[in-house]
């Protein structure tokens, strides 16, 4: 997939704004504050529908204004063409759409313009909490995998009534423990089925990254590992004997699910484990270090997408270089050679000589941060 252009309305800083990235890798360059950022995440928009930065669209309306639309024209890898279109009004909400036609819900579109992300915030992905690991996970799966996402979004319905009924019963507000059986068996067959493509998703995505994080790092062992309520989980596990565990699990820890009204264990609370040389890189790792290992997990998605699906990701890595030493930048560069279209900001327009570099404050429109 490749972004031809992308125009801007009232987004963010940006009134009216146009930019056209090369085919290879374009370094968007400008002073803090200039918009560069603000780029990356309308092109977010139009592949995920939604802010790179994790934003509400309220806050991504300029300031003083009722409405943003962002329009942008891609073509696949066969030629064919693509546009898409969000808008935002305060009084109609978002509205979304693919060649004209309303794309509802948005989930829909997931996938279809897929892309690999990197912001500074994300290094939580690595040293914050385990619901930012999760969350890499369900983002990375869902845009690589239809099944998983819907498998995924009916886990979370199912635990959300769950929980509810277990609220219902600890509350004696009605309910019956007939229904919680059910719904535990519904939940237990769901929790099976994503834990085990989680598994199986990660021990793919290792054979990218090992080697990546290698360059990166240098030689020694580096893991990554899912960490589920039940500790490691064998990857010949059949998902009846996963969920036959789960339904174990979750008669053994009724009472206190009834006293704490929630399901304790399940992929909603699983984790994923990073090691360097044994030792876990959230905990021993420096800056550079956690940096240089999220980069390298982001690569490894990239070569992951591009093997698995039709259409190769769009790069969109915001200021991704700061806190790296010249020898990693260089080699990043080199991997990046490799990356189909890849978008970088900086404040550093010479980052790269060879690279088409862009100043945002130079784009067509641009009237300033
Ligand atoms: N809703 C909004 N309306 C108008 N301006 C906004 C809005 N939200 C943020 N801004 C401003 O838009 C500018 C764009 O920020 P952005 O993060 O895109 O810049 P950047 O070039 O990536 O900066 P840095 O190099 O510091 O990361 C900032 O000056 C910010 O204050």
């Amino acid at each position: 997939m490749r972004l031809k252009n992308i125009q801007v309305e009232n987004f963010r800083n940006h009134h009216s704004l146009a930019f056209q990235p090369e085919e290879g890798i374009t370094v968007l360059y400008g002073p803090n504050g200039s918009g560069k950022t603000s780029v990356l995440e309308a092109i977010h928009y139009c592949a995920l529908t939604k802010s790179l930065l994790g934003a509400p669209e309220s806050e991504c309306l300029a300031f003083s204004e009722e409405y943003f639309i962002i329009s942008g024209e891609f073509v696949s890898t066969r030629g064919t063409s693509l546009s898409v279109k969000v808008s935002y009004g305060k009084d109609r909400g978002k509205l979304v759409q693919l060649n004209q036609s309303e794309v509802k819900p948005f989930s829909q579109h997931v996938g279809t313009i897929p892309c690999i992300t990197f912001s500074p915030s994300e290094i939580a992905i690595v040293n914050g909490s385990p619901g930012e690991r999760r969350r890499f996970l369900d983002n990375a799966l869902s845009q690589s995998d239809r099944r998983y996402l819907d498998e995924l979004l009916d886990y979370r319905r199912v635990l959300q009534q769950r929980n509810a009924l277990l609220l219902q019963l600890a509350s004696s507000s009605g309910g019956s423990r007939e229904m919680l059986d059910l719904w535990t068996e519904n939940l237990a067959d769901l929790a099976a089925g994503v834990t085990l493509r989680r598994i199986s998703f990660l021990g793919e995505l290792s054979v990218y990254f090992e080697p990546l994080q290698t360059s990166l790092a240098g030689k020694g062992s580096h893991l990554v590992t899912y960490r589920s309520s039940f500790g490691t989980i064998d990857s010949g596990l059949s998902r009846d004997e996963l969920r036959d565990r789960y339904i174990k699990r979750f008669k053994e820890t009724q009472r206190q699910e009834l006293l704490r009204t929630q399901t304790m264990s399940g992929p909603h609370r699983d984790d994923l484990l990073f090691l360097s040389n044994g030792r876990e890189i959230k905990k021993y790792g420096s800056q550079g270090q956690q940096r240089a290992f999220l980069i390298s997990l982001k690569l490894a998605l990239f070569r992951y997408f591009s093997h698995r699906l039709p259409e190769s990701p769009i790069c969109l890595f915001d200021d991704m270089f700061s806190e790296l030493d010249a020898e990693r930048t260089s080699e990043i560069f080199n991997i990046l050679e490799d990356c189909g279209q890849t978008i970088l900001t900086t404040t550093d327009g010479s980052l790269h000589p060879a690279s088409q570099a862009v100043s945002v404050t130079a784009l067509p429109g641009y009237r300033g941060g």
